[in-house]
């Protein structure tokens, strides 16, 4: 095991060492629950997951903690346009959030804490900060005191005097900033304004600030010390360094011991986010509502699109990279359905396929080389290269399987060297779907691969290859199904 991840704490990389030997717990910032999540929001969560399937390739056991932010002015705001409550909006769109996440095959959570259910937590965390001098009350609001910690900046880097002055986070408010006894201290509860929803507390009725719930939900459910806390570059400051403040103060102890943070997606340079409109939701994306490309875009395009890129870096979001990633992921598909559509040619080891693919063996060369990419950082861009050479190699294979009736490597080469790319294809989350209603004990073929069978006979005819357009259509034919070729030059198809 040679994990190194770049830790923003120290701004390096570093191997990576858990607290206890055989489990990694982690952390990361969830969403604000007020609209539905744009590419950005994605790219972040996917980045995680992909350090999570890999921590559970490694061998470790992983408890993964992601919040829903349920408070917040811009839910609330929300709430008051539509007439229903900060409840609904935020249930609301926490479905939204499943719904559209798990077509990228992100995997959930272990856990989702909610602020709404952490009050208490949230209580308690304050009052200690109170009690030991590093919060105090005005008027029903509650600041943390940021000169009373001498660490306060060191995961930023930055120093007190070069901050700007009311960085105080999204909940900053003027007039409640006008109490503080210092500029750069920052809301740890906020007193209720009417109207508003709030609850009950030792300072009055009111609400939680930003940057408390992280602190309280990571103590509520993993501890005083995280192995890895994670969220968007941006988070960094203030909320990182605020989170670090609150808690470390009282525990004297790291919050976490490694800080990762993904790159912004951009959109001509400039960060997708809903408050600038710059934004392309998950659901228009997969759903073909993206004005640029109207057609629905297969979720694994957009993890290729996302898993591209080296996730601290910025990804920029244009028509040409998604057309790109849905080529690539083409190819990739073919390789990862090679077995399903060979079975029949390459019969013996290909004859009964398992739900789950075999891991490949640590000497496996492809393997080796996928390893030592993901141990750079989670470089999926070098993960990603071992996986597509694996799938030309088969699909040169498989061409040789149409054109001459049988393939260069044996077959159980083949075999292995499918496995293993649907092996390291699925440490990358990125899984090739079979039809539910594939037979494939008899070999039928399933909707994608004729799909795509068709599609590169139509290629093959429009090149006037007629000898590659005849041997898919056998093929397709002794797969039961019969190709028709319309007048209008589409072509149907049905099983015979
Ligand atoms: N454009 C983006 N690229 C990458 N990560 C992002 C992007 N926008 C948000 N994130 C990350 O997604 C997670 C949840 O974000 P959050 O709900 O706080 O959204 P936000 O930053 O307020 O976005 P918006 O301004 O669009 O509402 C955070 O870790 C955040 O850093
Ligand atoms: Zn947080």
């Amino acid at each position: 095991m040679n994990l190194t991840l770049h830790n923003t704490l120290t701004n390096q990389k570093e191997p990576f060492i858990s607290v206890h030997p055989e489990r990694v717990v982690m952390y990361c910032c969830g969403v604000t629950v007020y609209d539905n999540c744009h590419l950005g929001h994605a790219r972040s969560y996917m980045a995680w997951d992909v350090l999570r399937r890999y921590l559970k390739w490694c061998g470790y056991t992983v408890r993964y903690v992601q919040n829903f932010t349920d408070i917040d002015d811009k839910i609330l705001h929300r709430a008051i346009v539509e007439g229903i409550t900060m409840q609904e909006v935020s249930d609301r769109y926490i479905n939204a959030y499943f719904r559209d996440i798990r077509r990228l095959n992100i995997l959930d959570a272990d856990d989702y804490p909610r602020v709404t259910e952490h009050i208490p937590a949230i209580h308690q965390l304050i009052q200690a900060l109170e009690q030991q001098g590093y919060a105090y009350a005005i008027d029903g609001d509650v600041y943390y005191s940021v000169r009373q910690f001498s660490e306060y900046g060191k995961l930023s880097g930055r120093k007190l005097e070069q901050l700007k002055v009311g960085a105080g986070g999204r909940v900053a408010d003027d007039t409640q900033d006008q109490k503080k006894r210092d500029p750069f201290d920052f809301a740890l509860w906020k007193s209720a304004k009417p109207g508003e929803p709030a609850w009950e507390s030792p300072w009055g009725l009111g609400r939680p600030g930003w940057h408390i719930e992280c602190s309280a939900m990571i103590r509520a459910r993993l501890g005083e010390t995280i192995d890895i806390h994670g969220g968007g570059g941006d988070l960094v400051f203030p909320h990182h360094e605020n989170e670090i403040a609150q808690s470390e103060v009282l525990t004297g102890q790291p919050l976490a011991r490694y800080w990762l943070h993904n790159g912004m997606v951009t959109v001509n340079g400039e960060k997708m986010s809903k408050s600038l409109g710059n934004f392309t939701t998950i659901r228009d994306l997969l759903d073909g509502g993206w004005a640029d490309y109207p057609e629905p875009v297969d979720p694994m395009a957009v993890r290729l699109f996302v898993l591209q890129g080296h996730y601290r870096k910025p990804l920029d979001f244009t028509k040409d990279a998604i057309v790109a990633s849905i080529n690539s992921w083409q190819t990739l598909k073919a390789g990862i359905l090679f077995g399903n559509r060979h079975r029949v040619a390459l019969s013996s080891p290909f004859a009964s396929i398992q739900s789950s693919p075999q891991e490949p063996s640590s000497e496996d060369p492809w393997t080796k080389r996928f390893q030592s990419a993901m141990d750079d950082d989670l470089n999926t861009s070098g993960a990603l290269a071992v996986l597509f050479e694996l799938a030309k190699a088969l699909q040169r294979e498989g061409n040789r399987l149409v054109h001459e009736g049988k393939s260069q490597s044996s077959p159980e080469l083949l075999w292995q060297q499918w496995q293993t790319l649907l092996y390291l294809a699925q440490v990358l989350g990125l899984e090739a779907k079979v039809n539910s209603d594939t037979d494939e004990a008899t070999g039928k073929l399933d909707e994608a691969v004729i799909t795509d069978l068709i599609q590169q006979r139509q290629t093959a005819r429009k090149q006037r290859d007629f000898i590659t357009a005849d041997d898919i259509r056998a093929q397709l034919s002794a797969a039961g199904i019969t190709v028709v070729d319309q007048p209008d030059g589409a072509t149907r198809w049905h099983r015979h």
